[in-house]
């Protein structure tokens, strides 16, 4: 299409995945995962740092939030990237509908602050709260767990979590090459806390929207790491 949006999406979906593409959040190529598996692509939130990219970005995780009938009081954005991604979200539903007006934001800090304020929460205190964590990417699980602990920890209740990004990955194993069918991390935490895990975008989008403006050698790679990682669920 003629603004690189994609028919067979939602138009927020696809206008979240057009920006990616032109803020070369995504990227194609070799990449070293947390997990440390080798992907043929990479989601970076860290590039919509530009207030139109900000914009976007918080406009389709507000979206996808208001059309998820949940009822939630603090949005958790776990260090680093969901920092900024959880402030700029609860700026974006104040401004959809009044009902929203007092939700409030949280984060955690990587290391404990011993001065000052101290403690490793900024923002609003998660105790007794319903708390939806706003992340980037969820893989392995790892970085959703820790946040997962911090709330429980503070006292609060996880009601739910959104991401940009569904890699529709199976868990790492010790011999990740092991062809074993094994479950996403997202079906893992959806399953265990039974709560809605919510993604703007999934890789099967990506590769859908590759199809019309992607190279044959990118597409290719997407298509057989999809097909090696593919999780059970
Ligand atoms: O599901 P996982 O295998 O844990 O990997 C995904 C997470 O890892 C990265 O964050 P990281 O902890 O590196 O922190 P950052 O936000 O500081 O980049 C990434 O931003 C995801 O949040
Ligand atoms: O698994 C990861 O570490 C990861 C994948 C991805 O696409 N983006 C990201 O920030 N981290």
């Amino acid at each position: 299409m003629a603004n690189g949006e994609s028919p067979s999406l939602a138009s927020y979906k696809s206008k979240f995945l057009s920006d990616c593409v032109s803020a070369e959040a995504l990227k194609f190529g070799t990449f070293t995962l947390k997990s440390k598996r080798i992907s043929p692509y990479f989601f970076n939130a860290g590039l919509f740092h530009s207030a139109k990219l900000a914009r976007s970005i918080s406009a389709a995780y507000a979206s996808t939030l208001a059309s998820a009938n949940i009822e939630f009081d603090v949005l958790f954005g776990p260090a680093y990237k969901g920092i900024p991604l959880a402030a700029l979200t609860v700026d974006k539903l104040g401004g959809i509908d009044p009902k929203y007006e007092n939700i409030s934001y949280s984060f955690n800090r990587k290391e404990a602050k011993d001065h000052g304020e101290g403690g490793n929460i900024v923002g609003a205190s998660l105790t007794g709260k319903r708390i939806v964590i706003i992340d980037d990417v969820i893989t392995a699980g790892t970085a959703i767990r820790e946040a997962i602990e911090i709330i429980k920890r503070e006292g609060g209740t996880l009601v739910g979590i959104l991401v940009a990004f569904d890699r529709l990955e199976k868990t790492p194993s010790a011999n990740d090459d092991d062809g074993q069918p094994r479950p996403s991390a997202i079906g893992e935490v959806r399953r265990q806390y039974g709560i809605p895990v919510m993604a703007i975008l999934t890789l099967d989008d990506v590769v859908e929207y590759l199809r019309g403006i992607g190279t044959e050698d990118d597409i290719k790679r997407l298509e057989e790491y999809r097909t090696k990682y593919k999780a059970s669920d």
